[in-house]
């Protein structure tokens, strides 16, 4: 019953064609039948009646021969287009699906392991249709037909066949369900290696600055020596398994051979129909040996499957869904907000705030009080657990995250680019074509035209993985003129604390002011001059708001702001 289910869900998630997947398999049942009358034809030309080998009874051979392999390399180059055309769709799905969970999931896994399913167990299911498929068609065809027709030649030699085959089954199956469990904790390794791995490269500066490359090789070449251990352990099944094959199907033949040529010589078998017969047991000797594969294939494919099933589960976020919001001239509030990303914690504690159109909110507090988690809020990366965020005195939940997200420029405090160009990076997301004049804009009002023209080509200049060929405060300012060129109503901004020199840093301020201009900024302040400039700071401890007010009322009221104001902000 499970079996079914896995199976149908497979075909479910990959969607191959099926009338073509219905013509390849017709036309491989063909090929395998071709094969099976060749032998026919070889025995009706040499025991044919005394008389010599007719030409016509050749050439059907050679036409039936070349009609085999015609029709089976159609039904081979079928059924591969169908598998990859699965693993196209089935990689297109999970891109799709994968980019669409929600955020913690890329919080709490290895971004590794997706990789992983999206590549190698997807290309286990494409070996599987590709190739196990057509072999265990061909081969069902052939045994089934082959077997009628040894009992038809000759019922003797025919029972000691079909007796010993279970025979042989029986030395091969313990062996194949062994090579199955090696091979599916050889994927799991796999999978695993390849999110190590993949993290260790992303980390590369961690990894340097720390002196850890070691350490990770170390680890690397533990999980490496684990997958040669288990490679060992397979090739010492295969190398059982193989031997053992051949030495039970030259067993088998030779047992044939004697007991035929016994009959031959009594004149009790006909010498054509006896090599007609040798070439059936050749013929059915191949598919038999492939069935042991095909079950093991099929093992893993379920393993695969299983895997990706499991990325069914996780939430995502639907893009499109609710009204598109517009937000000139409203208010953005938090109405009693409670928020905790687990049981074990809550962070955010009834928040309650206003923002008017174009107003500066500034966020100010010791580390971990929860002052990113409200960023992520707005963003809606996540949702409160209580309470909710209104625009205009409506609920956000109500608007479609895509065009909720259209509003919003996010600063971070040390940008990260993708890799690509200066031009890629600008225009990231954007749906709609952007002349050089607006990009020549954009660096401007983000005090970037210098580095556009200093490199030599331009827009089109490569900034290196995650941006590393440009300095922190280059970085700063192509994320600034990104978000300028989305011209969003709401900004947040997460100030740097001391990461750029002062002359880089005067260079941002003045770009992020630029920015600020008429629009609904939320900063994380690190800077005297923001919390003064702002229309309203808010003092969080510990996920609750102790002060709100400007600047001189929180010097007047409240001591920790005062503190934290000689203590903490630069300038
Ligand atoms: N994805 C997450 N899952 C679970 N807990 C988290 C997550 N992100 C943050 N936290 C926890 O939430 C608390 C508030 O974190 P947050 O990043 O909002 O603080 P912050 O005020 O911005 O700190 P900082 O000024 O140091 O950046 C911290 O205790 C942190 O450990």
């Amino acid at each position: 019953m499970e079996k079914t289910k896995q199976k149908n869900k497979l075909f479910e998630m990959a969607q191959p064609n099926k009338k073509l997947m219905g013509v390849a398999i017709l036309l491989s049942g063909m090929s395998a039948i071709f094969g099976l009358i060749i032998p026919l034809v070889i025995q009706k030309v040499i025991d044919g009646s005394g008389s010599r080998p007719s030409f016509a009874m050749g050439a059907t051979a050679v036409a039936m021969f070349l009609l085999e392999i015609a029709v089976s390399a159609l039904s081979y180059y079928m059924l591969t287009w169908i598998g990859l055309k699965m693993v196209k769709g089935l990689r297109e799905r999970m891109v799709k699906k994968t980019t669409a969970f929600e955020l913690s999931y890329f919080q709490i896994e290895k971004p590794g392991e997706l990789v992983s399913r999206t590549i190698n167990d997807t290309n286990l299911i494409k070996e599987f249709v590709g190739e196990k498929i057509p072999q265990l068609i061909s081969g069902v065809v052939t045994l089934v037909f082959t077997v009628i027709i040894l009992f038809y030649m000759d019922w003797k030699m025919s029972v000691l066949i079909v007796v010993s085959m279970p025979l042989c089954a029986l030395f091969m199956l313990p062996l194949g369900k062994k090579l199955f469990a090696i091979s599916k904790k050889t994927q799991d390794k796999i999978a695993g290696f390849t999110a190590d791995f993949t993290q260790v490269l992303s980390a590369a500066e961690l990894v340097k600055a720390s002196n850890g490359e070691a350490t990770m090789v170390k680890q690397m070449e533990d999980e490496i020596d684990s997958l040669f251990e288990y490679g060992k352990e397979e090739g010492k099944v295969n190398s059982i398994l193989q031997p053992l094959m051949m030495f039970v199907v030259m067993g088998l033949i030779m047992f044939i051979v004697a007991y035929g040529g016994y009959r031959v010589s009594q004149g009790t078998l006909l010498p054509g129909k006896f090599i007609a017969f040798m070439i059936y047991i050749f013929q059915i000797i191949g598919p038999v040996v492939s069935f042991s594969t095909i079950f093991s294939g099929y093992q893993k494919v379920k393993g695969a499957t299983e895997r990706i099933q499991e990325l069914d589960q996780v939430v995502t976020e639907d893009l499109e869904k609710g009204k598109t919001v517009e937000v000139e001239g409203k208010d953005i509030a938090f109405n009693n907000v409670t928020f905790a990303y687990n049981a074990e914690k809550t962070i955010l504690k009834n928040i309650s705030f206003k923002a008017k159109q174009n107003q500066t909110i500034a966020f100010v507090g010791p580390s971990g009080s929860g002052k990113s988690t409200t960023f992520n809020l707005i963003e809606r990366f996540y949702r409160p657990t209580s309470g909710e965020i209104l625009i205009g005195g409506d609920d956000v939940e109500n608007y479609s995250l895509q065009s909720w997200r259209e509003q919003i420029g996010y600063v971070p405090q040390a940008s990260t680019l993708l890799s690509g160009t200066i031009r890629d990076n600008l225009t990231f997301g954007l749906n709609r074509e952007v002349t050089d004049k607006e990009l020549d804009d954009v660096m401007k009002q983000a005090c970037g035209s210098e580095i556009v023209n200093r490199l030599p080509k331009g827009y089109d200049s490569e900034v290196g993985e995650r941006g590393s060929l440009l300095s922190g405060g280059e970085r700063q300012r192509v994320a600034i003129a990104r978000a300028f060129l989305r011209q969003p109503k709401i900004l947040l901004l997460d100030e740097a604390t001391a990461s750029l020199d002062s002359r880089s840093e005067k260079v941002v301020q003045q770009a992020l002011e630029n920015l600020m201009e008429n629009r609904t900024t939320f900063v994380i302040a690190h800077r005297l001059s923001t919390v003064v400039d702002a229309d309203k700071i808010l003092f969080i401890e510990q996920g609750e708001v102790t002060g709100e007010g400007t600047h001189q009322e929180l010097l007047q009221t409240h001591d920790l702001y005062r503190e934290f104001c000689s203590q903490q902000l630069t300038d």
